[in-house]
């Protein structure tokens, strides 16, 4: 299955969750799933918080990408872009909220689901629920904002 990631330009592909070029990082992909949007993820033993449970930074980190990767896929929609090789749109994170509700369990896949809660022509806000064996866990809430032409000046 690809994701939204395997569409973004090679100089979009670097980032440490959601590059799809950064050999030590996530590699996270992120789809629709109907209205919602979808990130899988199988934690390793080393992202251990306490032994059995996901420390709480990396649980963060996945939430941050899938909220950029479904801002990315609501602003293909909203702008009829047919994604194909290096056209994806490209969002950072602006805000980033996280509610731990339960310790997430280690072994095993987690999944997060993502909600467009609000967009508009530059920025969008995705509620995400991050599950483990079926259970929320945790849940997030990430503003994404389309990269601009002067980002990091
Ligand atoms: C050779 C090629 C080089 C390429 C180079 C680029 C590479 C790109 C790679 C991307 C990779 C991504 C990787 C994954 C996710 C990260 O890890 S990204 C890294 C962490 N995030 C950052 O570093 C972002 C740092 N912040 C910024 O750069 C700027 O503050 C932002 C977010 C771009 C916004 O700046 P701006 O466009 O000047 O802001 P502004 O016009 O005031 O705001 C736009 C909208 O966002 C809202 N907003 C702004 N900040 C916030 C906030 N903190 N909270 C809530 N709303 C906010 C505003 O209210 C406004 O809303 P509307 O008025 O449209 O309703």
């Amino acid at each position: 299955m690809k994701g939204i990631q395997d569409y973004y330009h090679d100089h979009f592909a670097q980032c440490y969750g959601c590059g799809r070029l950064n050999e030590h990082g996530h590699h996270l992909k992120t789809y629709w799933d109907g209205e919602h949007t979808i990130t899988k993820f199988i934690p390793k033993e080393y992202h251990t918080a306490i032994p059995g449970f996901v420390y709480g930074g990396m649980l963060a980190s996945v939430i941050d990408c899938h909220g950029t990767g479904s801002a990315a896929l609501a602003f293909a929609k909203q702008q009829n872009i047919e994604l194909c090789e290096h056209n994806a749109p490209r969002c950072v994170t602006a805000s980033l909220q996280v509610k731990y509700l339960k310790p997430t369990p280690i072994d095993g896949e987690i999944e997060i689901k993502g909600t467009i809660a609000k967009i508009n022509e530059r920025k969008a806000t995705i509620v995400a629920e991050l599950y483990a064996g079926g259970n929320l866990c945790v849940t997030g809430e990430i503003v994404a904002v389309l990269v601009p032409d002067n980002f990091g000046e």
